[in-house]
């Protein structure tokens, strides 16, 4: 089988349109939800993958392998490195394009071993939109934001409304994550004081 995948994106594609509102370059993103196994904090053995947004409409991630991570002894487990490239790409298409988005196809190429105790440093790119579709890859470097490509991928998310996760998922939950997150926009766009008319 060979190596080279087909043309990226796949589809002839529209320039990414980037929300007016999406958070700057070096803006620290925060933890979506606290049980999430890629970022949460909640999640004894998750990934605790951390990002910022990066200049050029991308985003930097890190995420420090244990040996909660492990395939083989002292090694990373291919699907949770997987994981972490889903978390940074999805990161990337909801903090960078605000809008609410699931993955459709995740692609990855792992090119070296990557070890317990190594930090991957992963760079997201938006690479463009058709319709619903959001197309987007990254790189992951061992432990520099330049080291060696250890991990490629890329990946489809598709574009859905609330009512995907609410249909699907835990709806009481979600409601009150959705005014967290509301709240905490308003906040960084400066409309979290109303002044009383
Ligand atoms: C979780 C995030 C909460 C969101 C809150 C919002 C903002 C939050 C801000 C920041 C978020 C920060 C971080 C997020 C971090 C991580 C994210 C993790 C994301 C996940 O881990 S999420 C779980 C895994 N994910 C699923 O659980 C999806 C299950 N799945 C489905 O729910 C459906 O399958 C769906 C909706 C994908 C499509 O269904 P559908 O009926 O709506 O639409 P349809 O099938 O027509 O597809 C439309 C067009 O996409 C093409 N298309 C679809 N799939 C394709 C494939 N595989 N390959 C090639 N093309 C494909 C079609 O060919 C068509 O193309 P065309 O328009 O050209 O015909």
């Amino acid at each position: 089988m060979s190596r080279v995948s087909g043309p990226w994106p796949p589809v002839s594609v529209e320039p990414p349109a980037v929300h007016p509102k999406a958070p700057s370059p070096g803006t620290e993103l925060g933890v979506h939800f606290d049980e999430c196994f890629g970022c949460g904090d909640e999640v004894d053995a998750g990934l605790r993958l951390r990002s910022i947004v990066g200049e050029g409409h991308t985003v930097l991630s890190k995420f420090t392998v244990t040996p909660a991570h492990q395939g083989a002894p002292g090694l990373a487990h291919g699907g949770l490195l997987a994981c972490a490239f889903d978390e940074a790409l999805g990161s990337a298409v909801g903090n960078l394009l605000r809008r609410p988005a699931v993955t459709g196809k995740l692609e990855t190429d792992f090119r070296r071993p990557v070890p317990v105790g190594s930090t991957l440093h992963i760079e997201t790119r938006l690479d463009g939109t058709a319709g619903r579709k959001i197309y987007v890859s990254a790189d992951g470097h061992l432990d520099a934001p330049d080291g060696p490509v250890a991990v490629t991928a890329r990946a489809l998310f598709v574009a859905v409304g609330f009512e995907h996760f609410t249909t699907h998922g835990d709806s009481e939950a979600l409601q009150k994550l959705a005014d967290a997150r509301e709240k905490q926009r308003r906040a960084q766009d400066g409309q979290e004081w109303e002044i009383n008319p």
